[in-house]
């Protein structure tokens, strides 16, 4: 009956594992795409922004260019014609002398009289400038002239002497990429004194008086720098689809490093949940099968070699590894069932040895509680009813709890008094590796004290010359409480020998038998002779 629930248990598990999994590596990819988003956001801003300082250079390359020819050629003498035969010369010379413009003409009264293009009779009228520049040029955007048809020229204009730069030379840069759009607009005005493309007027306001900024509006990526004297602003704005290649560029990179990052994740997840989780479900379920068993430890009278009783030692056999009972244990304490542990291991004793204790009623067999069995009042029916039912005396049986175990709860107390007062008696186990005090200690009515592994690993070792005194004080401290002592983990035969001196009265450890099965005890239990004492000197 408890196979089945245990398979559908571990199938809903793996289909919980399974739906974790995938939302671990969906996460992991969401991730990653977001990680690309901004990855392409961010190689477009910095495109955007490596052309803004071509627009800024050339913008500055050739409003100084400007200044030059309006300088040279303002500065040069002329008859009162400007327009003279020798005023045009003048005009062509400083045209073929500049990079940038493409005619140099003559203002009188607002009108344009001529250029190195040719003489414009009475003149053209000029429209009243765009705006002035701090260097005192006056701006013209959108103009045309004469015989120039389909050409639209950003002019500016001072001392009388005036220079045209086609629109299209100047935003002669990123050619290869007509989507981009770009140009230069006025600070103060929020409008475009020349450009390519949309321009959001909204975007001069995202400058307030910093230099530069890059930002997303929309399905714009912006990148904008201002000239030194701040008065003009260049700008860039990369649309979605050139940013989204950008995009699906990085995500091309970055889409597999978080699938894989996903599957590293999940199966992180899936070890851990094997570790922690899984185990203490199949831990959980095991504890019926025959999978989980007990074994027993002999506990012998150091004086006589006399196995006198056994510590009962869980066992988990899972498929064809033995898993250490301190994790098995742990994983059942934090799921919050160790309770049925203990349930489990008290009517594994009773089955197991019932009739071996019946057949030596001055044997006993240890049993460990943990920490909430000491604060449960269900411990001590549990303990009756299985004296009930096998019919053995109480002082078949011990029980032990570690320091840790007794200081936990504060109803601890109360369930040992009810123990002994059921008839077993109670020990400290593990004694030394918590931080009890002796206050502690004689706060409860215990029976036995087991002297941790830790304190007889140090007996007679050199450069741990404490080890010796320590333990001879939790001797001293046991007698004192009238306790009796047994000895843990002891290995050797001068360790069993350095304790007899002291009076210690019991000893377990490999020396004396590892954990086993219940014939094995029986057997060794039936071996001892009077004559053979002590039990493991005569080995
Ligand atoms: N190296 C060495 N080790 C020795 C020697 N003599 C005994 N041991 C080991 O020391 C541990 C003694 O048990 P513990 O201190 O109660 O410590 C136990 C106990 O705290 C816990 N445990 C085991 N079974 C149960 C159980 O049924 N219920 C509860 N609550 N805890 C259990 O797991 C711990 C570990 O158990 P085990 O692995 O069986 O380990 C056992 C035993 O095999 C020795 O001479 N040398």
């Amino acid at each position: 009956m408890i196979l089945p629930a245990i398979d559908l248990r571990s199938k809903l598990a793996n289909v919980a594992l399974l739906f974790a999994s995938a939302m671990v590596i969906t996460a992991c990819m969401l991730l990653a795409a977001h990680m690309a988003e901004l990855r392409g956001r961010h190689d477009s801003a910095e495109g955007a922004t490596r052309i803004v300082a071509e627009v800024l250079r050339k913008a500055q390359a050739s409003s100084a260019d400007v200044d030059a020819i309006i300088n040279i050629v303002s500065r040069t003498p002329v008859h009162a014609d400007a327009c003279s035969e020798q005023g045009m010369l003048r005009l062509r010379q400083a045209d073929a002398a500049s990079l940038f413009a493409s005619a140099v003409g003559r203002i009188q009264n607002g009108r344009l009289m001529c250029s190195s293009l040719g003489l414009y009779g009475p003149g053209l009228l000029l429209d009243a400038a765009t705006t002035v520049s701090s260097t005192g040029l006056r701006i013209h955007t959108g103009m045309s002239l004469p015989g120039m048809e389909g050409h639209k020229y950003l002019a500016a204009e001072r001392d009388g002497v005036i220079v045209f730069i086609d629109e299209a030379v100047t935003l002669d840069i990123f050619r290869t990429a007509p989507d981009v759009a770009l140009g230069m607009f006025l600070r103060t005005e929020h409008r475009r004194l020349i450009g390519r493309g949309d321009f959001n007027p909204a975007w001069a306001s995202s400058m307030a008086q910093q230099t530069s900024a890059t930002f997303v509006d929309g399905d714009y990526v912006v990148a904008m720098h201002a000239t030194p004297e701040h008065d003009v602003v260049a700008y860039v704005a990369f649309p979605r689809p050139r940013t989204q290649t950008r995009i699906d560029e990085a995500r091309l990179f970055l889409l597999p490093i978080g699938a894989l990052f996903g599957v590293v994740l999940s199966a992180c997840l899936w070890l851990l949940s094997r570790l922690y989780v899984q185990k203490a479900a199949d831990f959980r379920y095991a504890l019926q099968s025959p999978q989980v068993f007990m074994q027993y430890q002999p506990i012998v009278d150091l004086r006589s070699g006399r196995c006198i009783g056994a510590e009962a030692l869980m066992r988990w056999q899972r498929g064809k590894r033995m898993v250490p009972p301190d994790h098995f244990i742990a994983a059942a304490e934090k799921a919050g069932f160790i309770e049925r542990v203990t349930e489990r291991v008290v009517q594994l004793v009773a089955r197991d040895a019932a009739v071996f204790l019946h057949e030596h009623p001055d044997f006993h067999i240890s049993i460990n509680l943990s920490a909430a069995d000491l604060s449960s009042g269900r411990t001590v029916s549990m303990l009756a009813n299985m004296l009930e039912r096998t019919g053995l005396p109480p002082q078949s049986f011990w029980v032990e709890a570690t320091e840790r175990g007794f200081l936990e709860s504060t109803d601890v107390m109360q369930v040992i008094d009810d123990i002994r007062t059921v008839g077993l008696r109670v020990a400290i186990d593990d004694f030394g590796t918590g931080y009890s005090s002796l206050a502690f200690l004689s706060s409860f009515r215990l029976d036995v004290l087991k002297i941790d592994k830790r304190f007889v690993d140090a007996i007679g070792v050199a450069g741990i010359g404490t080890g010796d005194k320590v333990v001879t004080m939790v001797i001293d401290l046991a007698r004192t409480l009238g306790l009796e002592v047994v000895a843990e983990g002891v290995e050797t035969e001068a360790q069993a020998h350095f304790l007899r001196e002291r009076g210690v009265q019991y000893a377990q450890g490999w020396l004396f038998g590892r954990p086993q099965s219940v014939d094995a005890l029986r057997k060794l239990v039936a071996a001892w002779l009077p004559s053979q004492a002590p039990l493991a000197t005569s080995t």
